[in-house]
């Protein structure tokens, strides 16, 4: 019992079985540590057994079966085909903590990011008695699920604390409040923000929750939010999904496999005099409550006109099919058809000088209001931009103007600098600090 197998991977280990088969280690060396197997992950042999022993084959481009590749130009987790769910936090950097804390903090969730995506557990020594396990344990057995870790900074960690202010990307300052606002600090902000995405929730919460843990001294985490369905594709590949108002939505969204439309709405460019943000983006974050008992005794003639689309087939109101090319000019007795104030009138691009944004958004539900008996939920949006001009502009044309603002509140914001992917070797840390 005092011989604990080893079961971090080998740096080589590359290849469509690895995940599977790092899990499996993983569970080899649990089961071989009876103590550890009882204590922590309890009669977990025959449930790790069972979902070992399946594939999806449902990979996003990554490097093996549901693994999406860590490095490279961008980021992953932007492009990447949207997953199912979503775990979003923000952390801020504890009073105590110096800017070596987070540079080593970064390099360490550099490799442990790394690692979970590829379907491995956090590296370190386990089976260790006489230390908490470096991996908390309940994604074993599971499918990597798309997991995607997308990192990014707010502008607060740009301040005098860690010496980062000349490294501040330009477009980095905290939103402006916009029309409507009615944001709580307690959804909003934060000096770092961690996306993690999979076709998993546990898996994503996992992620998270792993980073939380090896931040313990350095970071205080500030907010976190669980999404349980898309809405949005990214590729034409992907169904639209639909939103918590039973409309489809992401219909008209950036294609992720478009470079020429990426590279024009979403990734930053060298317009940007921070070298070190090139091929990076912005990210908006708005927790966005929808009023579903208002919404749910509307009459659905004006539901459609709310949004300026079918509920049905998520077509144009001037169109039949889906993707039919909205009619913003079609009259019908002197009234538009797609409605003045109309949802998609006021966000399209063709009525905003060609701005796009992509959404890769997500459904989220916090429960029942204790005072009032209502459902409270909604959209938790998340964009990302080469400027966080264009969600500014947008947001101030549907706040202003918009139909739904009768059934929605944004209730949290946040705006991140996201930086660009990593070179072989590369981590965070050294990355943002230079
Ligand atoms: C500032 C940007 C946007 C916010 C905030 C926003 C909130 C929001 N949207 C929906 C539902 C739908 N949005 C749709 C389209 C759409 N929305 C935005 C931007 C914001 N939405 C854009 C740029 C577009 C595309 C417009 C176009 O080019 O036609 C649609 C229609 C289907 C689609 O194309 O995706 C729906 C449905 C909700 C419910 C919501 C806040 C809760
Ligand atoms: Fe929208």
């Amino acid at each position: 019992m005092t011989d604990t197998p080893d079961i971090t991977p080998a740096p080589d280990e590359a290849g469509p079985e690895r995940a599977a088969v790092s899990r499996r280690r993983l569970l080899g060396a649990v089961g071989a540590g009876a103590a550890v197997a009882g204590a922590a992950l309890g009669a977990g042999g025959a449930v790790l057994a069972h979902h070992d022993s399946g594939s999806s084959g449902a990979d996003a481009a990554g490097s093996g079966p549901q693994t999406v590749a860590f490095r490279g130009v961008h980021q992953a987790g932007i492009a990447t085909p949207s997953q199912d769910r979503l775990c979003f936090a923000t952390f801020d950097v504890g009073p105590g903590a110096t800017a070596a804390d987070l540079r080593e903090l970064l390099k360490t969730w550099t490799a442990a990011a790394e690692a979970m995506t590829l379907g491995n557990p956090v590296p370190g020594n386990p089976g260790d008695l006489y230390t908490p396990p470096e991996d908390t344990g309940e994604a074993a057995g599971l499918q990597p699920g798309n997991l995607t870790i997308t990192i990014g900074y707010g502008p607060t960690l740009f301040d005098r604390r860690f010496g980062l202010a000349g490294r501040r990307p330009s477009g980095l300052v905290k939103l402006p409040h916009l029309p409507k606002d009615n944001l709580d600090p307690a959804n909003s902000d934060g000096d770092l923000c961690v996306q993690a995405c999979a076709d998993d929730p546990q898996v994503a919460f996992h992620a998270v929750r792993n980073l939380r843990r090896l931040a313990f001294g350095t970071l205080v985490p500030r907010w976190m939010e669980l999404g349980f369905g898309r809405t949005s594709s990214t590729t034409p590949q992907q169904a639209t999904p639909r939103n918590l108002m039973g409309f489809k939505d992401g219909t008209r969204n950036i294609d992720g496999t478009d470079a020429a439309l990426m590279g024009a709405h979403v990734w930053i460019g060298d317009e940007e005099p921070q070298r070190w943000a090139r091929g990076g983006s912005y990210l908006v974050s708005r927790k966005i409550r929808m009023l579903m008992e208002q919404w749910d005794r509307d009459r659905l003639g004006d539901q459609q006109d709310v949004f300026g689309r079918f509920k049905s087939t998520g077509a144009p109101l001037t169109g039949k099919a889906e993707f039919d090319t909205p009619d913003f000019h079609a009259k019908s007795g002197g009234q538009y058809v797609i409605p003045a104030d109309a949802h998609i009138r006021l966000a399209a691009h063709e009525n905003n000088n060609g701005l796009r944004i992509l959404r890769r958004g997500y459904s989220y539900t916090d429960g029942i209001d204790p005072e009032t008996g209502d459902l409270m939920g909604g959209l938790f949006f998340i964009a990302f931009m080469k400027s966080p001009q264009q969600f500014i502009t947008l947001q101030t044309a549907l706040g202003q103007h918009d139909a739904l603002n009768e059934y929605i509140q944004h209730i949290g914001s946040g705006l991140f600098a996201v930086p660009p992917g990593l070179a072989a070797g590369q981590d965070w840390g050294t990355q943002l600090f230079g």
